[in-house]
């Protein structure tokens, strides 16, 4: 598989000096974790290391009314303060499932042209003496920032994984204004957290001006599906919804490059890390994008985009990452991470010096892994944003590039595209998007591969809306020892956003498709603006419940593996849009999938971790918007609540089913055909064996699974293949049907 570079944008002109970064007012409590390796701490109000002490005022923090406690409590290396290393089960499907919605972005919209100019007539460059000749790692050979570990030092049980699908990101429009194109001002700028501000200062203390100039290129794939069938080698129980998954590895390979930016940067250094007001939900910062030490040309993109101001994540980790940290940052959904990680990493290109024109293949600067094809396309999509006119400064020189990519295809491109591997070595700035997806299991092998074929001595970036002890535990084979986790969820307050009503139903199986139903029903005729998102636990699964709501003549359409990538493009795109929908879906969606004005999320069955029931709630209350989630669990299943009791999830009052409403389902159940039914019951078997609260008891496993099956109006259970059976080591077991 090649990669193909499409030519880059031309660029322009040079952009005047960036502002510097004066004043960063956030409105929102930030814990900021400094950690050290063996003396991890919490110092919530104190910097107790030296190196921190001088970035930070000692003035007093003004406590916001609510009188809570600093911000930015910070720590530097991941030692786990307590807790067990979690296991994580291996499963499953849907991960791979998105690769081919993103088909469409290999068109002309990522396109550009690349014509290198003369250098020597760049103002900048004759200002700020930028150099020719190829890039290179200014810092290589050493590695001051401290050592990384290897993922081999760490514990980590190998058995079980417990998540198994990461959708992707998406936004091409806003629920604050109108697409982003012509976005002027957003509502966002009137969301302040109005709750006891404290002000951020930043001091420029080490004034290099520079001349910058940068190269994006930027090759999407479909994400790793090699990691995920090494995974499900080793839990066969998953192999059932795999199968059902192969279809859509995709092998696509698109691309864009994109010519970015040359900037001027004042280089500045956080003086005071300030306090924050502290609304759990506002996730809107005070300090403006034109406060920061940002190229010119990107606070134009940023002005387009319809952003303003920052918001908490963003403002509390720019002045970290232009210092040049390592990062661990933990944010909610919906709270514009991607943005935080793309903006300094688009300075890192702007200050890298100029490439030798003659260079055929430019290094990659800054690498950015994304878990899904379609994150790693919402993600590329943002950078075009912010890079939107950069291509009219007028560079003349490429000089590196960004590129984001899946893990799978990341790693295939390192053992067989040659060249990849040197262009490889330009890398000083590494994100891992969803990074606690990308270190599990799953993942972590091609990570391990992607990781020994980049310059040690590099910026690691890693942002998710979850952060599980276990990747504080592992998260030093890629972060530096001194990295800084800096976590945005106040402490004491829940990882998801209070402005989402969380309930749960526990019903028997057999009540819950008509539950479904009365939910779905209930909803539509108290909010005629609905946007619905239902989760369900396989590919499989979804599309049975898609059908028989949709025999119910509810308005939904549906996305999953076994959906080809037109189709989830059109749909996914249809969705962003619309009102009146019901979107049912697998873990495809589940994160980072950025849908505007989702008013409710239903999850039903087991979440297949803490983790993926906070990411899938996450698709609604996104940007500070409300939101509702109902979690429809069989008794059997309330179990998982436990892990979750941290959060505000309540029981919800059962809703009653008519006998109407009971026949009416039954009616729609009989229209459905039996292969749905067949495959749906095969995958939810899989599904659950590989669930080891579940699927560790087979017998107790194939009753439910027949249970299942009569909640699909099957009298008799569908027969099952014996290989498939043996792989999920369950030949012989009673109530079961092989064939
Ligand atoms: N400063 C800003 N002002 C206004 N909107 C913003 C800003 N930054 C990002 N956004 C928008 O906020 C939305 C959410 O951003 P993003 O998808 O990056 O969130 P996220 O934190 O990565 O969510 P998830 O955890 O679900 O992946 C996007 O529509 C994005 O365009």
């Amino acid at each position: 598989m090649s990669i193909k570079f499409l030519p880059p944008l031309r660029l322009l002109n040079p952009s005047p000096p960036a502002t510097r970064f004066p004043l960063m007012n956030v409105g929102l409590s930030i814990n900021t974790r400094r950690s050290i390796p063996i003396f991890s701490r919490v110092f919530p109000f104190k910097f107790k290391y030296p190196g921190y002490a001088s970035q930070f005022s000692t003035r007093s923090f003004r406590p916001g009314p609510t009188g809570s406690r600093p911000e930015f409590s910070r720590r530097t290396g991941s030692k786990p303060e307590r807790g067990e290393v979690r296991t994580s089960k291996s499963l499953v499907e849907d991960e791979a499932e998105i690769s081919d919605w993103v088909s469409d972005l290999r068109t002309s919209s990522f396109r550009g042209r690349f014509i290198s100019e003369d250098e020597s007539d760049s103002d900048m460059g004759r200002r700020y003496g930028s150099k020719r000749g190829p890039a290179r790692d200014r810092d290589s050979g050493s590695n001051r920032g401290g050592g990384r570990e290897g993922f081999s030092t760490k514990r980590r049980r190998e058995s079980d994984s417990d998540e198994f699908g990461e959708p992707t990101r998406r936004r091409t429009e806003s629920t604050f204004g109108p697409p982003r194109k012509n976005r002027g001002t957003t509502g966002l700028q009137n969301e302040k957290s109005g709750r006891g501000e404290r002000d951020l200062w930043f001091k420029r203390d080490d004034k290099r001006v520079k001349g910058e100039r940068g190269f994006i290129d930027y090759d999407d794939e479909v994400e790793g599906g090699e990691g995920e069938r090494k995974r499900l080698m080793r839990n066969p129980g998953g192999l059932v919804n795999r199968e059902e998954s192969d279809d859509d590895d995709g092998n696509g390979v698109f691309e864009k490059n994109v010519l970015s930016s040359t900037g001027l940067k004042e280089e500045f250094d956080m003086k005071d890390r300030p306090s924050m007001s502290t609304s759990s939900d506002s996730f809107m910062s005070e300090t403006r994008f034109d406060q920061c030490s940002i190229s010119p040309l990107s606070l134009k993109g940023i002005k387009d985009a319809g952003y303003e101001k920052m918001t908490v994540v963003q403002a509390a980790t720019l002045p970290v990452i232009v210092k040049g940290k390592d990062v661990l940052a933990k944010a909610k959904t919906g709270t514009g991470k991607t943005v935080a990680f793309l903006l300094p990493s688009i300075e890192v290109v702007v200050k890298s010096p100029p490439l030798d024109r003659d260079q055929k293949r430019p290094p990659i600067i800054v690498l950015v892994i994304c878990p899904t094809r379609e994150l790693a396309t919402q993600a590329a999509t943002e950078a075009n944003t912010l890079l939107k006119y950069h291509p009219s400064i007028g560079v003349q020189v490429v000089i590196g590039g960004i590129l984001v990519a899946t893990p799978g295809r990341l790693k295939d491109h390192i053992e067989n595209t040659s060249g990849f591997a040197t262009r490889l070595m330009g890398v000083k700035v590494l994100v891992l998007d969803e990074a606690d997806r990308l270190l599990d299991m799953g993942f972590r092998k091609d990570i391990e591969k992607i990781i020994a074929a980049i310059p040690k001595q590099r910026q690691t970036l890693m942002f998710s809306a979850t952060v599980p002890e276990e990747v504080r535990q592992i998260c030093h084979a890629a972060l530096k020892r001194d990295h800084e986790f800096i976590n945005t969820v106040e402490e004491g307050t829940e990882d998801t956003h209070s402005k989402v009503r969380q309930t749960h139903v526990i019903a028997p199986l057999d009540k819950q498709f008509p539950l479904l139903y009365v939910i779905l029903k209930d909803h539509i005729a108290d909010d005629p603006d609905y946007k619905v998102i239902v989760f369900c636990t396989t590919a499989r699964v979804t599309g049975l419940v898609a059908g028989l709501l949709g025999e119910l003549n509810l308005n939904i359409r549906e996305i999953h593996s076994r959906k080809g990538q037109a189709y989830r493009t059109r749909v996914s795109d249809e969705f962003r849009k619309s009102r009146g929908l019901i979107l049912v879906t697998s873990d495809v969606s589940a994160r980072g999938v950025d849908y505007p004005d989702v008013t409710l999320v239903i999850q039903v069955g087991l979440p297949a971790s803490r983790e993926q029931y906070i990411h899938r709630l996450g698709r609604t209350g996104r940007k500070g918007k409300e939101g509702e989630g109902i979690l429809l669990l069989a008794p059997w299943e309330e179990f998982f609540l436990s892990t979750v009791k941290d959060l505000p999830i309540t029981e919800a009052p059962m809703p009653s089913i008519d006998p109407d409403t009971k026949k009416k389902v039954e009616r729609a159940l009989s229209q459905l055909d039996m292969n749905s039914k067949q495959t749906a019951y095969q995958a939810w078997l899989g599904y659950y064996n590989s669930q080891k609260k579940v699927g560790n008891d087979k017998y107790r496993l194939v009753e439910l699974a027949n249970e299942f099956s009569r909640s699909m109006g099957l009298d008799t259970p569908p027969a099952i293949p014996k290989l498939v059976l043996g792989k999920m080591g369950l030949r012989n077991i009673p109530g079961l049907r092989s064939k």
